[in-house]
Parts: structure tokens; C-alpha cells; sequence
């Protein structure tokens, strides 16, 4: 059921609105001012808040513009005296959902909140959907490796088991993560990407964990980290081999006991979080070397999931030859090439670097220096890098 938050200065007002609603089922928290709200509205994720206006400390257009900042997509309705009707229609044009008037006429109070919920359930939804459309792509390959990790995926998603996807540049490692999360009990909640390496060391914490305002120099504002962003869904740590020792052991204690803290703060905060790791290095050999944490290593790697390059899979080049022509041909807006089999062929017998980023990019090459039909003439007139050309010409 929704969380509603109601912020009234008078207890009268706050008991009666509470008591209707919790009559509907609806699960509601009450503060007594803006700033009291504020601070319950940033510690917990609501559905809707009932705000009133003319409130002591903070009012409800401050609580207004500071909570939208926090999160726009939360709805705001506001609660307004005799007086302020024309404050209650400023905070409309300022971003509140819509206003009541008090004493609250119950039917306007339950109308105007469901509406308020569905626009929350809608947001989610189009969010979600937005992110499944741009985001979950095809696996190809029929190799033996690719269906062993399909094999695995299936069986591994719906649990909660964290998995450690292990590979070299390019492989596919994402893609195997995505797939876990979308086939995942978690798949409607958020999938939260980190890339452990392209962050600076001493900003990892306040990224991972968050940070309260001015807990140290640029730490204007409060800042929440991906591990409570990623609560409800999968957190992707990827090139984890990357992260600091004293990042790893917040990490480790994260995981042990499902509970983080905000750098600078002293509150601790559960979180409900699936991770998925990934990394292109030989996590073993830099725990010997004294860079990783073995512990770290052990409640990472519950299942390992290894991606071969795609010199080891050299089965799946034509089927991925396929896919990319298809997506290239579509992005160019042209009807599809075709390819030779010899040309397949040479592709097939060609010696990647492994990243499949590379295929992708021969491919669109072709497309756009070849004929209708790429032969095996345009392979070896563009595939081979320049250098080895220049050799052997
Ligand atoms: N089996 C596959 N079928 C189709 N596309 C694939 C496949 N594997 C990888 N790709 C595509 O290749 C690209 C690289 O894959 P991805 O980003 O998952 O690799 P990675 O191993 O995580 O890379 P990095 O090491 O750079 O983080 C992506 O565009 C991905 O969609």
C-alpha cells in the first residue's frame, strides 16, 4: 500500500487526515513542520505527501522547493487554510500536484490523492519501460559458451545470489548483468551501474554510499548514494578490481549487513540491494598481490559467470554479423545489405581483439564503404588494420 506523508502544524488536522486514510488502507507517517518533513521526506522513499502551507520553521512552499530538488517525481498536495488560497495556487504553478482546502472534504481528499498515486505508479512504470526498451538487448550466439551462460543466467537471475562476471574488455559483461537483473524478481526496481574504475578514488565512497551537506569540501548539498539508489533493484559494480582497499571494506560491510551510512553521517540505512559484479582483471592473482580483499572476493563470487573473447566463440561471428548489419543498416535508414558467405567467412577467420565493440564497428564500415552486397573483397579491403597493410604492402 502507499506511504503518504502528512505535514501539518495542527495536531487536529494531521489526527483527522490520518485517521481517513489509514482507514483506506494507505500506510501514513505525520510530521509537524516543514523541516520535520523534509527530513522524513529524505530519509524515506513516499508515494505522495499532504503538505500544508502556513507552518512554523519551514512552510509549505520552502518544504515545496526543497523536496522537489530531492525527487520532482514525488507528488505534493497541498493543504491550505481560508487564507493562503492564492499561496495554494502559486505552489501549483511552482510544481505542487494540486491543493485542498481545509477543513478537507473527504471525497476531494481521496479523488485528488489517487490521482496523485497513479501519476507516481505511472512515472515508475514509463521509467522503467523507458530503461527496458533502450537497455535490454539481444544476447546473440549459439556458441557453447554463450548457451552455458544463458543456461546459468536462468537458473541464476530469480535468486538472489550475487554473481561475478568475469572477462576481458568488451566481452559482453554488461549485457550478461542486464540480463540477470531483467530476468530477476527485481526487474520492475532500478538497475544501478557503477564503474568502480572511472571514479577517483577518494569519490568513491560519497558515490557508492552518498554524503550528507558539507560532510567535506564540495559536499554542498546532501547527495544520496547508489546503493540506496539502487535498493529494490540490482547495483552492477563494474570493473570492481579497480576499487580502492578502504572502499572495498565499506563494501564488505555493506554486504554483510545490509546496511550503509552516508559519508558524514552516523545513521545507519538498510538497503535491499542485489550486486552484480564485473571485472576484466584476475581478481585471485590481485588478491595475492595484496589489492583486493579475499572476503570481498568470496561474497562477490557466489556464482562466476566467465564470457570468452570472441576468438574463443568464432561460431557466433556470422550470427553476429547478422544482428550488427540489421542494426547499422536500420540506424542508416537503408535497406539491409547483404554479405557473401566468403565474406562471413574472412570475418570469421579474422583475429579480433575480443571486444565485440570492434565487430560492431568493421560492420558499420562495410556498410558504408561496400556495395548492396559486401564480398569478401571489402573485408579484406577494410577490415585489415592499417598497419598490417602497410607491411604487407
Ligand atoms: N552476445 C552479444 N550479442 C549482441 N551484442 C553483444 C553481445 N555481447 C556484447 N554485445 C554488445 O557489445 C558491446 C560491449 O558489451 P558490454 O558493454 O556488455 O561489454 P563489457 O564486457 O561489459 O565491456 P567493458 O569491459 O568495456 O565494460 C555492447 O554494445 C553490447 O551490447
Amino acid at each position: 500500500m502507499a506511504n503518504i506523508l502528512i505535514i501539518d502544524d495542527e495536531k487536529a488536522i494531521r489526527k483527522t487526515l490520518s485517521e481517513i486514510l489509514s482507514y483506506e488502507g494507505y500506510k501514513i507517517d505525520e510530521a509537524a513542520d516543514g523541516a520535520e518533513g523534509f527530513k522524513m521526506y529524505k530519509e524515506k522513499a513516499y508515494d505522495a505527501v499532504l503538505c500544508d502551507i502556513k507552518m512554523p520553521k519551514m512552510d509549505g512552499l520552502e518544504f515545496l522547493e526543497k523536496a522537489k530538488e530531492v525527487n520532482p517525481d514525488i507528488p505534493i498536495v497541498m493543504v491550505s487554510g481560508h487564507g493562503n488560497i492564492d499561496t495554494a495556487v502559486d505552489a501549483v504553478k511552482k510544481g505542487a500536484y494540486d491543493y485542498i482546502s481545509k477543513p478537507p472534504d473527504l471525497n476531494r481528499l481521496l479523488i485528488t490523492l489517487r490521482n496523485a498515486l497513479d501519476k507516481t505508479t505511472l512515472v515508475a512504470e514509463t521509467k522503467t519501460l523507458r530503461k527496458k526498451v533502450s537497455k535490454t538487448q539481444a544476447m546473440i550466439g549459439e556458441s557453447a559458451p554463450i548457451s552455458k551462460i544463458k543456461e546459468t543466467i536462468a537458473k541464476v537471475a530469480p535468486t538472489d545470489a550475487r554473481v561475478l562476471v568475469t572477462g576481458e574488455n568488451g566481452v559482453g559483461k554488461e549485457l550478461v548483468a542486464r540480463w540477470i537483473h531483467e530476468y530477476s524478481g527485481r526487474a520492475a526496481g532500478p538497475m544501478i551501474e557503477v564503474n568502480c574504475a572511472a571514479i577517483p578514488s577518494e569519490l568513491i565512497e560519497s558515490e557508492l554510499f552518498g554524503h550528507e551537506k558539507g560532510s567535506f569540501t564540495s559536499a554542498i548539498k546532501q547527495r544520496i548514494g547508489k546503493f540506496e539508489q539502487a535498493s529494490g533493484g540490482t547495483l552492477f559494480l563494474d570493473e570492481i578490481g579497480d576499487m580502492s582497499l578502504s572502499a572495498q571494506a565499506k563494501v564488505l560491510r555493506a554486504l554483510q549487513e545490509g546496511k550503509i551510512t552516508r559519508v558524514g553521517g552516523d545513521k545507519e540505512i538498510s538497503v535491499d540491494v542485489r550486486v552484480v559484479a564485473a571485472t576484466n582483471k584476475d581478481l585471485l592473482k590481485e588478491v595475492e598481490d595484496k589489492n583486493f580483499r579475499l572476503d570481498l572476493y568470496h561474497r562477490l563470487s557466489v556464482i562466476l559467470i566467465h564470457v570468452p573473447s570472441l576468438n574463443e566463440r568464432s561460431e557466433d561471428i556470422p550470427a553476429l554479423v547478422d544482428h550488427f548489419l540489421e542494426g547499422v543498416c536500420s540506424e542508416y535508414g537503408i535497406a539491409k545489405k547483404g554479405i557473401d558467405k566468403d565474406a562471413v567467412k574472412a570475418l570469421q577467420q579474422h583475429k579480433w581483439s575480443g571486444n565485440i565493440r570492434e565487430l560492431r564497428n568493421v560492420v558499420e564500415r562495410l556498410v558504408i564503404l561496400s556495395g548492396k552486397t559486401i564480398t569478401a573483397e571489402d573485408v579484406a579491403d577494410y577490415v585489415v588494420p592499417s598497419k598490417e597493410r602497410k607491411q604487407n604492402a
